[in-house]
């Protein structure tokens, strides 16, 4: 088969759960759980599909689909590959009963609980654009542990879901301690942890939830180093280190710089027709980084990004 095949995958969300359905026995990957969605019909564009899909599949009739994140991914068949894109929408907006006209299998499955059920591979990226907040924030500086704290405490109040410790001066046994409390503060908040530190480090901080891989340690590095159940995010510069995020089965990825900043001023930004160029095919949620606040939000997931990370424009200043 040539040519790529456009898929619109919709992300209906209830109280907090996402719609999921079953693939019928007809279909390949019978049996694995995927979202409703479906081809596109000729002249039909991907919000279009979305409505007549889930009016056929689910019987319910959605309004005000926004997109999520948008990637190829090949699909290996038994008589071949097949290439879609998959144009991933998501809403809260659905009116009528839900029934299965065409006998599908739904259930609404809690964003945390995905990870349990058995979806299609391809899904992964979208799993976690819809897990991953629209706010990443980096820690700058402070003056001891307890500084720390109350800066991190600050901005958990003002929902903060996705931290990562970023302290290249401390020591190893510092660097622990402190993560070790913040893991604490972060899960108090329903905010996740992730460490910027060596593989080594890491597995020596059980509670933390994932690992931010600085670009330096990509080359060494020819396989996923933990485990499936922790965030693996991998910082990257350039579309070398975006295809080797890829290549790691990384979670989410970090692009920079898109505007100058401070903490790297000889760095050249990206801008964010380049952002929007070097990861629009990239199967992971990437987040813009690089002289970025939360004003620049709109911008960012305009260009296809998940959001924006920040030290400046998000680690509370002191208090
Ligand atoms: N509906 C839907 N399709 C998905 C998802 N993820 C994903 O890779 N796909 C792929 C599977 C199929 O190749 C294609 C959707 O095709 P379809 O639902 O209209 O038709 P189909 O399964 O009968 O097609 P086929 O692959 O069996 O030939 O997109 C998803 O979450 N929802």
């Amino acid at each position: 088969m040539s040519g790529v095949v456009p898929v619109a995958v919709g992300c209906l969300i209830r109280n907090g759960e996402v719609l999921i359905g079953q693939r019928l026995a007809r279909q390949s990957f019978a049996g694995e759980w995927e979202f409703p969605g479906g081809k596109l019909e000729a002249n039909e564009t991907p919000i279009e599909a979305l409505v007549r899909e889930f009016k056929e599949e689910t019987g319910l009739t959605t309004s005000d689909w926004q997109p999520l994140i948008s990637y190829p991914w090949t699909h290996q068949l038994p008589n071949g590959s097949v290439q879609v894109q998959l144009h991933v929408y998501i809403t809260e907006q659905a009116s009528g009963q839900l029934s299965a006209p065409e006998g599908h299998l739904f259930a609404w499955c809690p964003l945390s609980m995905l990870d349990q059920r058995h979806l299609l591979r391809a899904n992964k990226g979208i799993v976690r654009a819809l897990q991953l907040p629209s706010a990443y924030m980096i820690t700058g500086g402070f003056h001891d542990q307890q500084d720390a704290l109350s800066r991190l405490e600050e901005a958990l109040k003002q929902e903060v879901k996705l931290v990562q410790l970023r302290a290249k001066h401390l020591d190893k046994q510092a660097y622990i301690a402190l993560a070790n409390e913040m893991v604490k503060h972060c899960h108090g908040h329903g905010a996740k942890l992730i460490v910027n530190t060596s593989v080594a480090w890491f597995d020596e901080m059980p509670a933390v939830d994932g690992l931010q891989l600085a670009s330096s340690e990509l080359a060494a590095l020819t396989h996923r180093p933990i485990a499936a159940n922790k965030w693996l995010g991998v910082s990257t510069h350039n579309a070398f280190e975006l295809a080797k995020a890829t290549e790691l089965e990384a979670d989410f990825a970090l692009l920079s710089p898109v505007k100058a900043t401070q903490t790297h001023p000889d760095s050249t930004p990206l801008g964010w027709a380049k952002f929007e160029l070097m990861t629009q095919a990239l199967p992971i949620p990437v987040y813009a980084l690089g002289g970025l606040s939360l004003d620049d939000l709109l911008q960012a997931k305009a260009t296809g990004a998940q959001g924006i990370a920040a030290i400046n424009g998000l680690w509370p200043q002191a208090i």
